[in-house]
């Protein structure tokens, strides 16, 4: 059963001093529970969209609904939007305030009215699930790009949000950091945590989505279950996005061989269906 969190409905935005929006007349929906990648070219709006998510932009046009409760632009309204969905920039310089890691994710914490026992306990919990207890003290500015990144995501997940947005939460990171950043996704995912992600990475979406968006332009192409989207090879042609490494293997094969499997999902699959034969 397909039960919305999140609601864009006829959504437009134009930056300020713009003449095209950058988000035009985009409905969607994100489905409680799912995995959701945002795919499309450099410009198309992915960001722009994760802004409006999170409120800190203001539609012009249209409305976002939270469990069909449309958002409302005051600050108590706001700052109770931003508990339930959070949002880890792809710059975390941009997120990051304070001067050390237990000072950084403590910042948020310290805004939720909670007492100072909570403060304290969520911080040793947030430091221990992003295994940042040796960093606790470490200055920010002493921290390279995958720890910021690592720190800003466990300050946003301290507040437990309910959906997580994430704008290009791999780039710049190295394999094995990459590898940590899903094995923590996977665990913020089985705690209940709706989950989605701007990427530029066809590879990691098609490996990691339930669901994928494709914008251009600031508008929506497709928002289906991922395999559905993946499938579609003229219309990603066509936007020239590409396709997975994964699946450009898999057509290459002779057609009659697929015919009797599903398209693989992991490299893992791949192989265990070519050695199947
Ligand atoms: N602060 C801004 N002022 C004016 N225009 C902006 C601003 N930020 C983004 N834009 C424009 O809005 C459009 C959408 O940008 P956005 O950053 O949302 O795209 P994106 O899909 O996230 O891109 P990327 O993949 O490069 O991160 C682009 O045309 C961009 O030039």
């Amino acid at each position: 059963m397909f039960s919305p969190l999140l609601e864009f409905q006829a959504v437009s935005y134009t930056y300020p001093g713009a003449t095209q929006p950058a988000i035009a007349n985009l409905s969607l929906a994100i489905a409680a529970g799912q995995k959701t990648a945002i795919l499309g070219h450099n410009g198309c709006g992915k960001s722009t969209l994760l802004f409006l998510a999170d409120g800190l932009y203001r539609c012009r046009s249209g409305t976002i609904s939270w469990k069909g409760e449309r958002l409302r632009y005051q600050a108590p309204i706001l700052n109770l939007w931003r508990q339930r969905i959070g949002l880890a920039f792809q710059d975390p310089e941009q997120q990051l305030v304070a001067a050390t890691v237990a000072e950084d994710i403590s910042y948020g914490l310290c805004n939720l009215s909670l007492s100072r026992d909570e403060v304290a306990q969520r911080l040793h919990q947030t430091l221990r699930d992003f295994s940042l207890q040796d960093l606790a003290d470490r200055p920010l500015h002493h921290l390279s790009l995958g720890q910021k990144r690592r720190v800003a995501l466990a300050g946003v997940m301290a507040l437990q949000p309910e959906l997580l947005l994430l704008d290009e939460p791999t780039a710049y990171l190295d394999r094995l950091q990459t590898h940590h950043l899903l094995a923590e996704l996977d665990r913020i995912h089985a705690s209940g945590t709706t989950i989605v992600m701007a990427t530029h990475d066809l590879d990691l979406a098609y490996s990691w989505a339930d669901w994928a968006i494709v914008l251009n332009e600031g508008q929506l192409v497709l928002s289906e279950p991922a395999q559905q989207v993946f499938a579609q090879v003229e219309v990603l042609n066509q936007l020239q996005l590409g396709m997975p490494t994964l699946l450009e293997c898999w057509y290459a094969l002779p057609a009659a061989w697929r015919d009797r499997y599903p398209p693989p999902r992991t490299i893992a699959q791949l192989i265990a269906r070519l050695r199947a034969e």
